[in-house]
Order: C-alpha cells, then sequence, then structure tokens
C-alpha cells in the first residue's frame, strides 16, 4: 500500500504511555489539593469540589469491589447532566470496568436495543428514570443493580448512591490502587454514535484511544490547556463526555447546564467568566445571531470549540465579530475517539476542520477506485489513528465493513484536503441523494434554504421516483408570519442551484426538524416524515 497521498498529523510531543486512564485521572486529581469546583451546576449553582470527587470517586470504587465489581463489569452511566455524573464514570475506571452511556431519554425500545448491544451489570441513573431500567431489569439478567444519583432517599427499585456507598464500605477514603489493564486492548467505554444514519453502534474505545485524546487537549499547539468550560452538551453522548475527562484531567472548572435555556447560559457564562465553549452549530448559531447575547459581557471567552456538523462561514464570521474569538472547528466520529482534524490555535482557514492531529493520518480515497487521492480531489474520508476505535460492540460485521483491507477507517464522510492539509468535509456520503446518476448533497441544498429569511431550519432527503432514482424532498420550517409557498421555495433554489438538485420531491412544511443533542439532522427521521408523505400523495 503506497504512503503517498497520505496527510501525516502534527508530530506528537510526547509517546502515550501505558497507564490505565483511571490511573491518570487518580494522580492528576491527588495533586488537586485546593478546595476549587470540578462541576457546578450554572442553574443552581450546586458544587462539588475537587476533594469531594477525589474522596467520593474513592469510595464508591472501594464499595463497588467489595461487591464484586471489576475490569469484567460494565458500568451504564443513564443521566441527565448532573454534579455527581462523573462520580460513576471515574469511580468504574479506577477499577478497570468498562463505561457505558446511554440517553435517559430514550424509549425503552431504543433503551432495548443499546442495552443488548452493551450489556451493563449495574445501571446508575438519575431518579427520574429508575422506573424504566427497574421494568429492564425484569427482563434482561445482566443487570444486577440500579444506583440512583441524585437523590439521598433509596427505594425498592434503586439504591442512593449515598446508601450503596455507606453499606459497602466501612468508611469514606480518598486513596485508592486503580486496576493495571492492557491500556491497547482493554476497553474504557462503550458509547453509542448519533444515530444519524441508522441505529446507533456500541463503539468501544481502549484506554490508549483515550490516553491519546488527552495528550491531544494537552497540546499547546491546539488547546489552552487550563480552562472554565461552559458545557451544555449532554454528558451521555461522547462529545460531551470525553471533553468534560479531558478537563477533570486539566484540573480545570466544568460549568454544566441540564438544557439549553438562553439565559440561564449567557448569565453562567458571565456569572463564572467561562473562557472555553464547546458548540455544535445548532448552538453556535444563537451566540452568533441572537440580540439577547449582547446584553452580557462576553470577554472571558477566549476560545470556541465546534464540531459534529457542518459550520458555514457566515456563522463563523457573525461568531467572531460578537466574540472577537477564532472557532476552533474540528472533525472526527466517535468511531475516532471524536476529532482527528482541529483548526486550532494554529488557525489554518475558515470553513476548514483543520490539520490532521498528533497520532492520526488521514487519507482520501476514490469511491470508484479505492486508490487514494492528492490535495483538492474529493472522495471519502479516511483515517488511521491512535484513536480509532476497537471496533463495534457484539456487531462484527458492522466492524469489518468499517474498515478497508489495510485497516484504514472508512469514515463515510466525502471531503478533500487542500495543498496545506487543510480539510474541508462536503458531506455524508450515505446520504447523497441519487439523481439520474448524479450525487446530491443535501448539505448543499440545505445551506442554500438557510439563506432565505424566512426560512428558520431545513433537512433534506432523497425521495424515491421510479424515472430518476430519487429527487430532493425538503422538509422546512418557516417563519411564523411567513406566506412562502412550496413553489416560492422550488424556485428560490432553482435560480441558485444546478438542475439535478432542484426540489423535484416537492417541500413539506413542519414544525421542527428531527435534530440529536448535538444539534444534527437525525436522516433516519426525515426519511421516516417522507414515507408519511409520500403515502398521502
Ligand atoms: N466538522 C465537521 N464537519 C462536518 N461533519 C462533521 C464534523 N464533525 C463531525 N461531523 C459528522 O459527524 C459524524 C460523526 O458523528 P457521530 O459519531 O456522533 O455519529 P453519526 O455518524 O452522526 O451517527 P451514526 O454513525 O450513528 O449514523 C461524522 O461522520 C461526520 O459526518
Ligand atoms: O475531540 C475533540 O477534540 C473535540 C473538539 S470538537 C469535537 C467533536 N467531534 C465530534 C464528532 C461527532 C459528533 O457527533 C460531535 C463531535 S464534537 N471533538
Ligand atoms: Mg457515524
Amino acid at each position: 500500500m503506497t504512503t503517498k497521498f497520505v496527510v501525516e498529523g502534527l508530530p506528537p510531543l510526547e509517546p502515550i504511555k501505558e497507564i490505565s486512564i483511571g490511573e491518570i485521572i487518580y494522580q492528576s486529581l491527588l495533586t488537586h489539593t485546593d478546595n476549587t469546583p470540578a462541576f457546578v451546576d450554572g442553574k443552581t449553582g450546586i458544587v462539588i469540589t475537587y476533594p469531594q470527587l477525589l474522596s467520593r470517586t474513592c469510595s464508591l470504587a472501594e464499595a463497588l469491589r467489595n461487591t464484586g465489581y471489576g475490569p469484567h463489569s460494565t458500568i451504564l452511566v443513564s443521566s441527565k447532566n448532573h454534579v455527581r455524573f462523573f462520580v460513576p464514570v471515574v469511580a468504574a475506571l479506577y477499577i478497570g470496568a468498562k463505561v457505558t452511556t446511554m440517553n435517559p431519554n430514550y424509549t425503552p425500545t431504543e433503551l432495548t436495543h443499546v442495552m443488548n448491544i452493551s450489556q451493563p451489570n449495574i445501571v446508575f441513573c438519575s431518579e427520574d428514570v429508575v422506573h424504566k431500567y427497574a421494568d429492564l431489569k425484569r427482563k434482561m439478567n445482566f443487570i444486577e443493580k440500579i444506583i440512583a444519583i441524585d437523590t439521598t432517599k433509596s427505594s425498592v427499585e434503586a439504591e442512593s448512591l449515598n446508601d450503596f456507598i455507606r453499606e459497602n464500605i466501612r468508611s469514606m477514603v480518598s486513596t485508592i490502587s486503580t486496576t493495571v489493564v492492557n491500556t491497547r486492548e482493554h476497553v474504557a467505554f462503550i458509547l453509542y454514535s448519533s444515530g444519524t444514519t441508522g441505529l446507533p453502534k456500541g463503539v468501544m474505545l481502549t484506554h490508549r484511544n483515550i490516553n491519546a485524546k488527552f495528550l491531544i487537549w494537552k497540546d499547546p499547539r491546539l488547546f489552552i490547556e487550563k480552562n472554565r468550560t461552559l458545557c451544555v452538551l449532554p454528558f451521555f453522548h461522547a462529545y460531551g463526555l470525553l471533553t468534560t475527562l479531558t478537563a477533570l484531567r486539566a484540573n480545570s472548572l466544568t460549568v454544566f447546564l441540564n438544557e439549553f435555556e438562553p439565559e440561564v447560559y449567557m448569565q453562567a457564562l458571565q456569572d463564572y467568566k467561562v473562557t472555553r465553549l464547546y458548540l455544535a452549530p445548532s448552538f453556535l448559531l444563537f451566540l452568533a445571531k441572537s440580540p439577547l447575547v449582547l446584553q452580557y459581557d462576553l470577554s472571558s471567552v477566549n476560545e470556541a470549540i465546534c464540531g459534529a456538523a457542518p459550520l458555514k462561514k457566515s456563522t463563523e464570521d457573525e461568531f467572531k465579530r460578537r466574540f472577537n474569538v477564532d472557532i476552533s472547528q474540528a472533525y472526527g466520529l466517535t468511531e475516532s475517539t471524536l476529532a482527528v482534524t482541529i483548526n486550532g490555535k494554529t488557525r489554518s482557514k475558515p470553513g476548514s476542520s483543520g490539520k490532521v492531529t498528533p497520532y492520526s493520518r488521514l487519507a482520501i480515497r476514490d469511491l470508484e477506485t479505492g486508490k487514494f487521492l492528492g490535495p483538492n480531489n474529493a472522495g471519502e474520508i479516511c483515517i488511521k489513528s491512535e484513536m480509532v476505535m476497537k471496533g463495534y460492540c457484539r456487531n462484527p460485521e458492522a466492524t469489518k465493513n468499517t474498515f478497508n483491507e489495510d485497516g484504514w477507517l472508512l469514515t463515510g464522510d466525502a471531503g478533500y484536503y487542500d495543498e496545506d492539509g487543510d480539510l474541508f468535509v462536503t458531506d455524508r456520503l450515505k446520504e447523497l441523494i441519487k439523481y439520474k446518476g448524479f450525487q446530491v448533497a443535501p448539505a448543499e441544498i440545505e445551506a442554500i434554504l438557510l439563506t432565505h429569511d424566512e426560512i428558520i431550519e431545513c433537512g433534506v432527503v432523497g425521495m424515491p421516483d421510479e424515472r430518476a432514482g430519487e429527487v430532493p424532498l425538503a422538509f422546512v420550517v418557516k417563519l411564523e408570519q411567513s406566506q412562502l409557498t412550496e413553489r416560492d421555495i422550488q424556485k428560490f433554489v432553482e435560480e441558485k442551484l444546478s438542475n439535478q438538485k432542484w426540489l423535484r420531491g416537492g417541500v413539506v412544511f413542519v414544525k421542527r426538524i428531527p435534530k440529536n443533542p448535538t444539534g444534527k439532522i437525525l436522516r433516519r427521521n426525515l426519511r421516516l416524515m417522507m414515507k408519511q408523505y409520500q403515502s398521502k400523495l
């Protein structure tokens, strides 16, 4: 296999050590003796300090060991963002248990799908979803115990976290001997991809994957290490989980919110003099456009990090005018422990997702021949990295289909890199619309629709058509008072895009576009809406 047309990552500053992330986090918590907060609930002001976090995680780890849990176990954390969310996460990592997380808003059907993948032995959840897991426990014999993390009251179905710890150790401890693991093989996390295209898959990330991520976040060429972070992203998704775990390792402050309430978000940003914002395009759009933002002091912010989906250049420019901060765009997947390219402090080009990170390599593969292409040629983005997953949990078939014969991760995304090695992500291959042999990118039509003043949100999918194969169909959320018609919108697109991209499938006006917690369009849900629309044609 030629190494020609492979983009090497930034040379690493240090080698990846063979120590568990439980030990790495434990060592950094030990150094943090002053009574400063690790987590603050941005809405209630409730705090857990670093010394409290150290004693709770060590005590819970001991209690888990005393009840038979260890490197053979899988521990589930399923809760809305909470000041104690990371207590079971870190305690599990100390004892070498695998950590899996799930969206507490999942329906029983969705939970059944993901539970059968990771098969957790013990569930740490918020009190409001104990009943869901108690129902599942009656059907799934691998679930042994349920512990509620946000209450002091135990119930028949779930012990409180404090009761579980108190009943299983003699006294609180603030030291632990963490379990030694084979960091290249031992799974640290089983995390679910966003379920944008198909049903979520259980991505297995090893301790070595996470170690590499920690080192990248420590890299002064890319990020400012010490920070005060505001995170409204869900801790149960890779983005919120891994970036917050990195903040813990760096002994930084994480101010979190449970949901995105604009006034609360802005007040927290100002009150806690937040320096780093983790964003997805939908939040960034609000910060760039909303008049509310201008009523607050934004001067503390010196880093804005955005990934997950394409970010329009105009939005990036508007944000920069307001915050006077360059956005660090990043590209990655759950399967690559998130970002493998980062447009970090050494900012390269607007609209680019930046340069390849240390410990990673990137190539662009021709869709027909599979051969790697040179600069400014679009094709499938392929990744090799110390951060690439071990595989999909209990899904060897999907794992095999996700790598090529040389072990490159096939991302399913289309893009190109320029002569400086800066990556530009153009679309997702799985979503391309096939109109008479043309490949039409939904994101391109969506970007045009969003330039219309009366269109708030939109999502484009390919509708089956016996003559053309597929035709673009747009779901549109328009301003309440807008008189826009289907034909107006079709003409708007016809004036701006070439023939194959016209909305021959039509336009459907809807109240909202289905999105996942990081603001990505759930196209498989759009396809279900399309089927309902088609049945009425
Ligand atoms: N900077 C970016 N620009 C464009 N797209 C991005 C960017 N960062 C991430 N993405 C998109 O997000 C995807 C990775 O997201 P994630 O792993 O959360 O799940 P998903 O791929 O959206 O869902 P699923 O794999 O379950 O269908 C990438 O494959 C890419 O399509
Ligand atoms: O890992 C990082 O460095 C941070 C910087 S921004 C980023 C993101 N990558 C993805 C990939 C998929 C997704 O659904 C969200 C994000 S945010 N990760
Ligand atoms: Mg994916």
